[in-house]
């Protein structure tokens, strides 16, 4: 295994108490995103107005985009308390009752990676969402019972990297569906000079933007980025993030201009130098890079498609003219070999 890079979407687990501190409280905070927020503000507006729980909302996008602290938002706006689970941690039906039969009215309830609930307790949340009732089953065999029990309106919100894998039924439910998409850069340079606020750290406006751009349109890498930048300013300089001190710092974290990591960077010159540009298998790759195909599939692929320096073909990966620009090489053609070249 390797070490966890710094451009990693997904949380590390040392560092919740690092995000919670940074997590905007109300929407007027949350930056980026203004679809939906206006959206969101809209239905929790209409629901105070009314005097109702908000509908339910479902939050969908790759991680570290800002869900949870949506959820955490929701709650806080609505003056309601949040109650927050994950869809692994319910296995059984009857650990989904326990947390439902618990809630007090108005109740968010925030369940991340809903989509890995398990069926049984997938069905008894179709019935909490939409009748606020579930039914506690007494008994086993054919003598077995179905006891309903009523509980307080509550708001489910559910999480997920992976909407296209919910049941129907199951996202018919929410009156409110969200998609979080990669932020602009401007609006990271914003996040990044508010957590320099929270945080206490003096961040030249041009030091933000440097770290904005290398950030992958992800709030979480940023703010990690952030902290890592902290460090080397107050070790090697006077505390100051000034431009020139970003950029070291990021050299020295091996995260480039654009945002590839060590990883990124390995695999697009295994494809362009060792390959002639593909197209190369996943698993031939991964072995020429010493990783896990899962991980190269999973972790640094979804981010050189989507710098357009890499495309996956029924052949195999093949790297991009601007992937062989991107590393200072001259593609071999006017453009990338073509995956007829090696046919
Ligand atoms: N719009 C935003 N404005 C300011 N900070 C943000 C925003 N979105 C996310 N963040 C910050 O980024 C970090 C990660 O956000 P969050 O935990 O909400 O992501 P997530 O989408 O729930 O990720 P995961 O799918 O891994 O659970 C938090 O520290 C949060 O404060």
């Amino acid at each position: 295994m390797t070490k966890p890079s710094p451009v990693d979407p997904h949380a590390f687990p040392d560092e919740q108490a690092a995000e919670s501190a940074l997590r905007p409280g109300s929407l007027a905070e949350f930056r980026g995103q203004p679809r939906v927020a206006d959206q969101l503000g809209l239905v929790l507006d209409a629901s105070k107005h009314r005097g109702t729980v908000p509908d339910h909302v479902l939050l969908s996008g790759p991680p570290g985009l800002g869900k949870t602290t949506l959820a955490m938002i929701i709650a806080s706006e609505m003056g309601a308390p949040i109650r927050i689970s994950s869809g692994p941690a319910i296995q059984h039906a009857g650990d989904l009752a326990a947390i439902l039969s618990g809630l007090v009215e108005g109740e968010v309830f925030f369940l991340d990676e809903i989509h890995r609930m398990s069926r049984p307790a997938e069905e008894l949340l179709y019935l909490a969402m939409e009748d606020f009732r579930v039914d506690v089953i007494v008994g086993k065999g054919p003598g077995a019972t179905a006891i309903p029990l009523e509980i307080p309106p509550f708001t489910l919100v559910g999480a997920t990297t992976r909407a296209g894998l919910l049941p129907g039924p199951l996202r018919d439910r929410f009156g409110f569906t969200a998609q979080l998409d990669f932020y602009e850069t401007p609006a990271i340079e914003h996040i990044l000079v508010r957590s320099a606020g929270v945080l206490g750290i003096q961040l030249r406006p041009e030091a933000a933007a440097e770290i904005a751009r290398r950030s992958r349109g992800t709030p979480r890498i940023a703010n990690r980025l952030l902290r890592r930048v902290r460090d080397y300013a107050q070790v090697k300089a006077d505390g100051r993030v000034t431009e020139p001190i970003a950029r070291a710092a990021l050299e020295l974290y091996e995260v480039d201009e654009l945002g590839l990591d060590r990883l990124d960077r390995g695999v697009l010159e295994a494809v362009c130098k060792r390959f002639g540009g593909g197209p190369v298998g996943l698993s031939t790759l991964a072995i020429s890079v010493g990783e896990e195909a899962e991980t190269v599939e999973e972790v640094a692929e979804p981010f050189l498609v989507r710098q357009g320096f890499l495309m996956r073909t029924q052949r195999g990966r093949v790297a991009t003219e601007a992937g062989w620009r991107h590393l200072g090489l001259t593609p071999p053609t006017s453009g990338a070999p073509g995956p007829d070249l090696f046919s």
